[in-house]
């Protein structure tokens, strides 16, 4: 049956036959010259084939072809007889005629009459028609070789559109086509087969779609990965991004950032107590006394201020939460919990708290509040918008605790792990009210000038060794010396 050589492509001149064809028969047949028929693959059976071909790399037409031995008029030379499915104007011999031999349809036969011989073309003719206009012909032209899928392609654009609509591709594939020898085609052919890989029963079978689905392809403009923007002027670049759908990078940095807590104290303020209090009846202390009034009402306006935020806040309840944020916080110091202590200290506490826990060893007890811890001050400030609040808190703890810093060579810098101390601090508490998530944190201690000043740490320094005696020798010089140098002798 010849299949496995199918399509198989001829190309060659046309010569003249013996004259039958079109005075006999009616039917003109282009004959190809015996080199070309001796050069037929011995697989490719004596019979009638169907196909496309074209003269002079012209236009593409329906053909069937003839290939043995004509057993009605007994030839003596195997020939090679194509009738192209169009009626020419004019004879082509001599001319470079193209097929592609698709399919099988018959073998040769003997008839009693010329007529039986015509009819049996017609029907081939018929058979041809037929089948060349089936989607196998159509759609399945990728699995068939690249060269029958240039035909197809050609015949089907040809056949519903007109040559002016013909996409780049299928010029290309036409020229391509033309210029290709029958030498060369021969490896492709031999691999190429018929088979359909590709059917789609979804797509309308009304030729009027697939028009229409012929004209649907986009043009993808590939990357050029070897593009520079060295020679481009700005226009231009900006041109280019634009088609890109790209924004251009702006001069200066953008970034989203969120103020979780303020840089500052906003009134570092504690009302006199003790050493702090001046005698009411000397000028500074009623100025004192007026400066106590005015900022204890300006706190209990900020307390309002947070009660509009934060409903159930207590100055009583919140004291008692100051008091664990405080526990919590100086816990984390001594285990140097670096992650943990963010959620008791704000970003602004945070960097000062990490420079006091390194390279130090901090034990820390507390023990009781001498007093009940109460608030002081409160303050409300809005930043960079009037709804962005932000409340402070300040704290009096008076409390005894047990501290003991050590540096990290285990000497002691302050305090007693034994010796519990009363402590008075005025500790400032900081919550992003505005905010949902916001909570309330330690901000900063603030010392007042009246408070007795700190007691200083201790002062540690390296002893340096005596010079060595002179009659002892080198050797041992260099040992001496070196022991000495590291035995570093703490002072208090
Ligand atoms: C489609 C087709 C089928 C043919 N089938 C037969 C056939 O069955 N028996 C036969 O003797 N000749 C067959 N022929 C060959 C014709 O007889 C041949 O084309 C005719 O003799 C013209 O020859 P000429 O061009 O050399 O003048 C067929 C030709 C064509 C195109
Ligand atoms: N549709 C056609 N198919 C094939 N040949 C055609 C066709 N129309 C015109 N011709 C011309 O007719 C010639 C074939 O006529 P034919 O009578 O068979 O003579 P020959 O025996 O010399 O081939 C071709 O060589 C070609 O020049």
């Amino acid at each position: 049956m010849s299949k496995s050589v199918l399509p198989y492509f001829v190309v060659g001149e046309v010569i003249k036959g013996f004259g039958r064809g079109s005075k006999q028969l009616g039917i003109p047949t282009a004959n190809f010259p015996p080199s070309v028929v001796k050069d037929l693959p011995e697989d490719l059976n004596t019979g009638v084939y169907f196909g496309f071909a074209s003269i002079d790399k012209g236009d593409v037409y329906k053909m069937v072809m003839s290939v043995g031995w004509n057993p009605y008029f007994k030839n003596k030379q195997k020939s090679m007889e194509t009738h192209l499915m169009h009626t020419f104007d004019e004879d082509f011999y001599g001319k470079e005629l193209r097929v592609c031999i698709l399919e099988y349809i018959r073998c040769e036969k003997d008839f009693t009459s010329v007529e039986d011989l015509v009819k049996a073309i017609k029907c081939d003719i018929d058979t041809a028609n037929v089948k060349l206009d089936t989607d196998k012909y159509i759609h399945s032209s990728i699995s068939s070789g690249l060269c029958t899928k240039y035909f197809v392609f050609l015949y089907v654009k040809k056949k519903l559109i007109s040559r002016m609509a013909l996409s780049a591709a299928s010029r290309v594939s036409l020229q391509l086509l033309k210029e290709l020898p029958t030498g060369f085609l021969k490896p492709c052919i031999a691999s190429s087969n018929l088979e359909l890989v590709r059917y789609r029963r979804t797509k309308h079978y009304d030729p009027k779609f697939k028009f229409l689905r012929s004209l649907k392809f986009i043009k993808v403009k590939l990357p050029d990965y070897n593009e520079t923007n060295d020679n481009l002027t700005e226009e231009q670049m900006r041109a280019k991004l634009k088609e890109r759908g790209l924004l251009p990078k702006r001069p200066w940095m953008e970034h989203q950032y969120f103020i979780s807590s303020t840089g500052a104290v906003f009134e570092p303020y504690v009302p006199p107590e003790g050493d702090g209090k001046i005698s009411p009846i000397t000028a500074q202390g009623a100025k004192q006394k007026i400066q106590f009034l005015e900022k204890k009402t300006k706190t209990m306006m900020a307390i309002r201020k947070i009660r509009s935020f934060e409903e159930d806040f207590d100055t009583t309840q919140f004291c008692k939460k100051a008091e664990n944020i405080y526990i919590k916080a100086h816990e984390c110091m001594a285990l140097k919990d670096k992650d943990e202590i963010i959620k008791y200290v704000t970003e602004r506490a945070y960097p000062e708290v990490i420079h006091n826990m390194e390279n130090k060893t901090i034990s820390w007890k507390f023990l009781k509040s001498i007093e009940l811890p109460r608030v002081v001050h409160a303050r409300c400030t809005d930043i960079v918008t009037k709804e962005n609040m932000f409340g402070q808190v300040t704290v009096r703890f008076h409390t005894q605790q047990v501290l003991a810093v050590y540096d990290r060579f285990g000497r002691l810098l302050q305090g007693s792990e034994i010796i519990a101390k009363d402590v008075l601090e005025y500790v400032v508490f900081e919550k992003h009210i505005a905010n949902e998530y916001g909570i309330w944190r330690i901000h900063d201690k603030i010392i007042p000038d009246w408070l007795p000043p700190r007691e200083p740490s201790h002062i540690t320094f390296k002893k340096f060794p005596e010079p060595a005696e002179a009659e002892v020798d080198n050797q041992d010089e260099q040992v001496a010396s070196k022991k000495k140098s590291t035995s570093e002798v703490v002072a208090t």
